[in-house]
């Protein structure tokens, strides 16, 4: 588990020695066609056959009734409810702090530009539940959407076989408590496509209104659905399989390294793992540390697989710089650093979904409690993307607001530049409205 490469002291690109997870999302677009075009062609009716297909179980209806939200929310352990909603109260605040101020833009007399945030009208948040339940993406989806002031928002979550064919009940409880009452059980390429389509009932009833925008975590076949619906929807970043890299030099504390890196690692034979270190004796540690505490542990078999594959390993640096641009390079879902200094160092990151910033500030936190969001971009893709926030779910419109005078002023120079690209009937337009 977690093999070793040693770069120090011999010349290499950051891009080529990550270790990636095989995950090709394109390649699974083609696996997942057939899902989208039945659902697009058969409605409900097909999202419930597929959901006896993949989750083993054909939900007895694909809206979830008022009543077992209630049910859920009544029969929840005590102690999972004040967890949630610890977790619920934080992440509002610090979604609530996200949202952005619009402006007006005085350009002369009569010409003005209201830069305007609108929400998105309606949105499909996905909660993954194929190999776990994750009542905490119902708060991480439905909190940033609710701050952004969304009217109408619908989540979806796979049939679970020990629920009747209803999703998990503490996802149940989580939309109850955040005052959700859209829910469907269906899970997969299906739900996306239920969301993006909607989906009536073979008499013609509407069952699931189409959304404008589809959020949440999930796996490839979620992930490909996504990128194969994109225009039909809006979507967020793919937040696939999880990814976690802690940048640690020798002050790090090898068994909560380890004990972090082995927690991303139970999500999924997948999920990626990786340590970027300066220190030979960190790198040693870890891996004993590893071997140590994997043997017996809940998702042993899964963690050994993610621990093992091609997504994971140690990269041994020469340099806090070294292992900064491999940091950059590899664009973390999740940036742990242990480093002497380490808001100092983390200040320096430009690519990661997130940053953990010294040794109480792990991971796992952030999954549950914190206030941050835990869906983050995964796959290199935090390069170019945020993990969900608020403005995930906003839209930035401008208002255009001249007046005759506005107008005036700029008639020539528009003339000169519809003459410069041979669109007359543009200047044109404006022109005639002073003559
Ligand atoms: N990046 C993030 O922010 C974040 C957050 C939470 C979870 N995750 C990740 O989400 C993933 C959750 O995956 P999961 O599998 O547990 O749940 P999931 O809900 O994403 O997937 C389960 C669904 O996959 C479909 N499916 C299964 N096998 C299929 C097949 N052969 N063909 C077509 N469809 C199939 C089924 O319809 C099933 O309902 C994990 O990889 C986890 O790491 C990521
Ligand atoms: N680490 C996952 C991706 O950020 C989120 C999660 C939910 N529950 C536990 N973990
Ligand atoms: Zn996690």
């Amino acid at each position: 588990m977690l093999a070793t490469t040693d770069l120090r002291g011999r010349p290499y690109d950051p891009a080529t020695v990550l270790p990636r997870a095989e995950t090709d999302v394109a390649a699974a677009v083609p696996k997942v066609m057939p899902i989208l075009d039945r659902v697009r062609t058969e409605g409900a009716r097909a999202v419930l056959d597929l959901g006896e297909q993949f989750d083993g179980i054909r939900p007895p209806s694909l809206a979830v009734p008022a009543e077992k939200l209630t049910e859920a929310l009544e029969s929840l352990d005590p102690e999972v409810r004040s967890a949630l909603e610890e977790s619920i109260d934080r992440a509002r605040k610090v979604h609530a702090a996200q949202v952005p101020a619009g402006s007006e833009v005085d350009l002369g007399e009569g010409a003005l530009v209201e830069n305007r945030w609108v929400p998105v009208n309606r949105v499909g948040l996905y909660v993954p539940g194929g190999r776990a339940v994750y009542p905490s993406s119902v708060v991480m989806n439905v909190v940033p959407a609710q701050a952004a002031g969304v009217a109408s928002l619908a989540v979806a979550s796979p049939p679970q076989k020990d629920f009747g064919g209803l999703p998990h009940p503490v996802i149940l409880a989580a939309c109850a408590l955040l005052g959700v009452d859209e829910v469907y059980a269906a899970g997969g390429a299906q739900a996306v496509a239920m969301f993006a389509y909607g989906v009536a009932d073979d008499d013609g009833t509407r069952v699931c209104a189409p959304v404008d925008m589809v959020t949440g975590p999930g796996n490839i076949f979620v992930a490909a659905a996504k990128r194969a619906l994109l225009g039909t929807i809006g979507i967020d970043a793919e937040a696939g399989p999880t990814e976690i890299a802690v940048l640690a030099d020798g002050t790090a504390d090898a068994r909560w390294v380890a004990a972090d890196l082995i927690s991303q690692a139970e999500h999924d034979p997948m999920a990626g793992s990786v340590l970027i270190t300066t220190s030979p004796e960190l790198a040693r540690d870890v891996v004993a540390e590893i071997e140590r505490q994997v043997p017996g542990s809940f998702h042993e078999e899964q963690i050994r697989q993610a621990l093992g594959g091609p997504q994971s390993g140690i990269l041994l640096v020469g340099t806090l710089d070294e292992a900064l641009a491999v940091a950059d390079a590899y664009a973390a879902e999740h940036l742990e650093v242990h480093t002497v200094n380490p808001l100092q160092t983390a200040r320096r990151v430009t690519n990661a979904g997130a940053v953990f910033v010294g040794p109480h500030s792990p991971v796992p936190l952030g999954d549950y409690s914190s206030g941050s969001n835990h869906v983050l971009p995964t796959g290199g893709s935090a390069r170019y993307s945020s993990g969900l926030n608020t403005v995930s779910f906003l839209r930035l419109q401008q208002l255009i607001r001249y007046t005759e005078t506005g107008l005036k002023e700029l008639d020539t120079k528009i003339a000169a530049l519809s003459t410069a690209e041979g669109l007359p009937a543009h200047g044109e337009a404006v022109s005639l409205r002073f003559r």
